[in-house]
């Protein structure tokens, strides 16, 4: 197996995006046609040049190593409920989704996850819209909410700048999904993986598996551990550059391109012996956006291969497939 670099020059490249975001003539063409030439390859591109604060995601770290040192019972007070949202403790994710690896065994990571922050009274927690619920924030910690949240506030801030590019490298034009991109379903994983510095069979941090949303982005981790798989089967390691971010494509822009922009496979193992940490920020549509092939990626030749697909639809079937806390219970 081999865990050669993806980048520079790789299959990995590294993108410096600013002359696109300030909107410079020929940028934001010139860096879609880079996208679209990785994303029709692995999937995987490093971001640069892209105006966020290291101070940010520095301090989401933080307030992840801060909050997974708290004792388990505190921990485990948040656990998550009926949506995803909170504490997920070791063992409680097996990826069954995964159609590359035979996974038995469950990850070996716990995870929090935040969403978008509401209040009680927020309308839609009111009229208990589905897939819209309140984050579980641990009560003596509050520079724990400050910090993640600054850091998710900013990212979904440049995810929502990258997607008319991204737009644009499906070849429609740059504000074709805005609409799909109103109300956006975005999520904060913190992550700490457990050492694993002896390699087992079917044990991952993260087992192969592709995200479901539109596209994530990951700031660089202070270890290695993530690993890409090539469509001929090797593992590389995306270019570990302080101060960019990994972003991959996911199953959501995999579908707008009928397939030309096909997610990834991609796994963690932690073969450090301390502990890894990470800090995926999953950018995906409207729950109640409608996803299909958009016009420029379907021709007589290339068919839509999908049927359109309700957003919510598809986070409820997967809700109840990779999660051991719901499989235990009626779905
Ligand atoms: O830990 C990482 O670097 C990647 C995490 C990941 O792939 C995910 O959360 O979907
Ligand atoms: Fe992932």
């Amino acid at each position: 197996m081999s865990q050669n670099a993806g980048g520079p020059d790789g299959r990995i490249p590294v993108l410096d995006i600013a002359p696109a975001l300030a909107g410079q003539p020929g940028a934001r063409q010139a860096l879609a046609e880079r996208i679209a030439r990785s994303a029709e390859d692995t999937g995987f591109l490093v971001l640069a040049g892209h105006g966020i604060d290291p101070a940010l995601p520095a301090g989401c770290f933080a307030a992840a190593a801060a909050f997974f040192a708290l004792p388990e019972e505190v921990k485990l007070a948040l656990k998550v409920g009926e949506l995803n949202i909170g504490y997920l403790p070791t063992g409680a994710q097996v990826i069954r989704t995964s159609k590359i690896a035979e996974v038995k065994q469950p990850n070996l990571n716990e995870s929090f996850y935040i969403v978008r922050d509401r209040a009680p009274d927020d309308p839609d927690i009111l009229a208990k819209k589905p897939f819209v619920g309140l984050n579980r924030w641990p009560e003596s910690m509050p520079e724990f909410r400050r910090a993640t949240m600054a850091y998710f506030t900013a990212m979904e801030a440049l995810a929502q700048r990258m997607l008319p590019i991204f737009t644009l490298a499906l070849g429609m034009p740059e504000d074709y999904l805005e609409g799909d991109f109103a109300d956006p379903t975005c999520t904060l994983r913190l992550i700490r993986y457990q050492p694993q510095p002896e390699a087992e069979e079917g044990r991952f941090g993260f087992a192969p598996h592709i995200d479901t949303n539109f596209i994530t982005f990951l700031a660089q981790s202070a270890l290695p551990g993530l690993e890409v798989r090539t469509r001929e089967g090797e593992w590389l390691r995306p270019p570990a550059i302080p101060g960019t971010f990994v972003v991959n494509t996911a199953e959501m822009l995999g579908r707008y391109s009928n397939d030309r922009f096909a997610p990834t496979p991609h796994r963690v193992l932690n073969a450090n012996n301390e502990m890894r940490y990470a800090i995926p920020f999953f950018f995906g549509p409207n729950n109640d956006a409608v996803i299909r092939p958009v016009p420029s990626c379907v021709s007589a030749e290339s068919p839509a291969r999908y049927e359109p697909l309700r957003y919510e639809d598809h986070r409820r079937k997967l809700n109840v497939t990779n999660f051991a806390h719901r499989q235990a219970q009626p779905a």
